[in-house]
């Protein structure tokens, strides 16, 4: 047996999960990482240099989370910032003389100037961590509540992904973009509208643990009158992991007016609001630039394929229906219905909002 052993982790991120209850009551969902940490602070060494983030993204964990103790290893990495190769690509994504008939002129956006296209301002490499308000667009930038289990917010994927699409628009490889959202829902209306852009790596936060990119995109989806953030974002190790995954560029999607509902947010937007890492999205966001392929998904008004008529919404049951094998073909090419087992979601859920949010980021 060793006289000494050593332990390397971090507690202020997610634990394995533990779903048995009789192993959460023995007490198993607290890592014996933890449980020596708490016990004997004296036997901890914390390791302080952190060589994945810049100053500015480093400050949210480092105020939030751990009390000040992170410092950047080397002056490059506190000042290191994205490098976007032709920024005035972005004039693709701005309409020209003919698309701009078809186009709603109060939402058009004249081009891509500082300070008046939302895309531009949020791609300068300046902008190295940022709020992007979505409460200006209300009530477009509501939560929804798919078959009343589900939550997803459409307004707020259709931003991740016109983001996306610009950062590779000005040459970002796909490669050095990650999205984060809390609930697999909200991943799968992503997805599916990023489905052609197979290098971005797009994960719950849960499952980004452990990983890093150039530039993450983060949607935290909750938006209500009730300031409800819901039981995945009350958990601050998994915000603490979503706000530590980039490099150089942050951009955090959400509903201020939602999020002061929690103590940790609320500290969050403070934070934001006090270092200017702030912008309020301007209203008709979403419908002022050209994206093709989204916009056929989303309002029908990008192309003349009548097909692609469908709404965010009705995009999602597609994808649903595909991973339950609806519609699949059989051997002989006849349509069959998937299977169905129904689910008393009342019964199985009674009132733990815990339950309802780790379904939802299950399913
Ligand atoms: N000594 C170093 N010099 C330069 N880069 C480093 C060094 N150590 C780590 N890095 C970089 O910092 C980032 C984080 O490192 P690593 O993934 O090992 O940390 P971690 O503690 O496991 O992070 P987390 O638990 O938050 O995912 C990586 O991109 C890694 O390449």
């Amino acid at each position: 047996m060793a006289r000494t052993f050593i332990l390397v982790g971090d507690h202020y991120q997610l634990p394995p999960l533990v779903q048995n209850k009789e192993a959460q009551e023995g007490g198993l969902d607290i890592s014996l990482f933890k449980t020596l940490s708490d016990n004997h602070p004296s036997s901890v060494v914390n390791l302080e240099h952190q060589y994945r983030m810049c100053e500015e993204i480093m400050t949210l964990s480092n105020t939030l989370i751990y009390d000040g103790r992170l410092k950047c290893g080397t002056a490059a990495v506190a000042t290191r910032s994205i490098v976007i190769p032709s920024i005035d690509a972005l004039r693709q994504h701005h309409h020209n003389p003919r698309s701009i008939l078809s186009a709603d002129p109060k939402k058009v956006c004249p081009g891509p100037t500082r300070g008046s296209c939302w895309l531009r301002d949020l791609l300068d490499p300046s902008v190295k961590a940022c709020f992007v308000n979505t409460d200006p667009l209300l009530p477009l930038s509501r939560e929804a509540l798919e078959s009343g289990l589900r939550i997803t917010n459409p307004c707020e994927a259709k931003l991740a992904t016109q983001l996306v699409e610009s950062l590779i628009t000005t040459g970002i490889a796909p490669t050095d973009i990650g999205v984060i959202t809390l609930y697999r829902s909200q991943l799968a209306l992503i997805k599916q509208s990023l489905r052609h852009r197979s290098g971005v790596e797009m994960h719950t936060a849960d499952k980004f643990q452990g990983r890093d990119k150039e530039v993450v995109v983060l949607s935290l989806v909750r938006s209500n009158e009730d300031q409800n953030v819901g039981e995945l974002l009350k958990d601050w190790r998994r915000v603490n992991v979503a706000l530590t995954r980039a490099r150089t560029k942050l951009l955090v999607l959400g509903s201020k007016s939602t999020l002061v509902g929690n103590d940790l947010l609320k500290d969050f937007i403070v934070l934001m609001e006090r270092k200017g890492w702030w912008f309020d999205l301007p209203a008709g966001a979403c419908e002022g630039h050209v994206f093709e392929d989204v916009q056929t998904q989303i309002s029908g008004r990008g192309s003349a394929d009548t097909k692609a008529e469908v709404d965010f919404g009705k995009a999602k049951v597609n994808i649903e229906r595909q991973a339950l094998g609806e519609g699949k073909e059989n051997k002989r090419g006849r349509r069959v219905p998937a299977k169905q087992g129904k689910l008393d979601v009342s019964v199985l859920m009674g009132k733990r909002p815990i339950l309802r949010d780790i379904i939802n980021d299950a399913s």
